[in-house]
């Protein structure tokens, strides 16, 4: 792991423990009945002939500052995301090194209709209880030996699991568990460098487990694409869907950019 990561995760052991003071048990929500579905609205995307574009309201990342983004700004962006056709939404929740917020992810709920995936490193079962999203993000190369139980613990609280890899190792460990989606993360996070062939190097080995299991998994390529052939690159490749955030965010025109992306098939 890259210092920023241990950072990170260290941060994080705070913020957990700081919540495991303040969270009520009698919070705990399984409320799975208002759940959006981005299964079912990926699959319309593809019919459709457009990108599944998962855009993401994110207002830094280490070291790098994007946008001040707070609740109303977040809904804000998010709302010209769903108009230009994005499938599904994610918010970053880390607040020291992303500056993101619960409270953005609560606004962006509120004011839109799409999924909703909760961008943050979750370590412990009680940050499930911290705030409703459609999606969590679990991130295989954090969670080790703990990923099959936090999937577990994830789906009965009612959050459809996105495993996030980076290498084979971690793939064989997410392909075990009872996630539906699989996320290739292009940054590798011992020295978070950008490499968009992860993606195209794993696809297949995604495919071929599927292939032999009698499975189907969603895959989404994560990080580092700016371009519409980059996102054609990766479609073509097998991905499902493509979640990008930097490029979106700097390019200062929500609207327009996340079109671009979602439109990058047709010509
Ligand atoms: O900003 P980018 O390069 O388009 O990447 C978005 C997303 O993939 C990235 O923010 C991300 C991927 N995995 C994460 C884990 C935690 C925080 C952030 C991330």
């Amino acid at each position: 792991m890259h210092a920023v990561i241990n950072d990170i995760i260290s941060s994080t052991e705070k913020r957990v423990q700081n919540l495991k003071t303040k969270i009520d048990l009698s919070m705990i929500k399984d409320d799975t009945t208002n759940k959006r579905d981005i299964i079912t609205a990926i699959s319309k995307k593809k019919t459709q002939g457009e990108v599944a574009v998962i855009a993401e309201v994110k207002p830094a990342s280490p070291g790098k500052k994007l946008q001040d983004i707070g609740p109303e700004d977040a809904a804000m962006i998010a709302t010209e995301m769903e108009k230009a056709g994005a499938v599904a939404i994610s918010v970053l929740t880390e607040p020291e090194f992303f500056h993101g917020s619960v409270d953005n992810l609560m606004s962006v709920r509120k004011k839109i209709s799409l999924p909703v995936l909760r961008k943050d490193f979750i370590i412990d079962e009680i940050q499930f209880n911290e705030i409703e999203s459609d999606l969590i993000l679990l991130i295989a190369g954090i969670l080790g030996d703990k990923l099959g139980s936090m999937v577990e613990m994830a789906i009965s609280k009612g959050f459809e699991p996105l495993v996030e890899i980076h290498n084979e190792s971690e793939l064989k460990n997410a392909l075990e568990t009872k996630t539906r989606i699989i996320g290739i993360n292009n940054r590798d996070l011992s020295n978070l460098e950008i490499n968009l062939a992860t993606t195209l190097q794993l696809i297949p080995l995604v495919k071929e487990f599927d292939r032999n299991n009698g499975q189907s998994h969603i895959i989404i390529s994560e990080s580092g694409m700016h371009t519409i052939d980059d996102v054609k690159m990766v479609v073509k490749a097998g991905a499902d869907a493509v979640l990008v955030g930097t490029s979106i965010i700097k390019s200062g025109e929500i609207y327009a950019k996340t079109k671009e992306l979602v439109d990058a098939l047709k010509d």
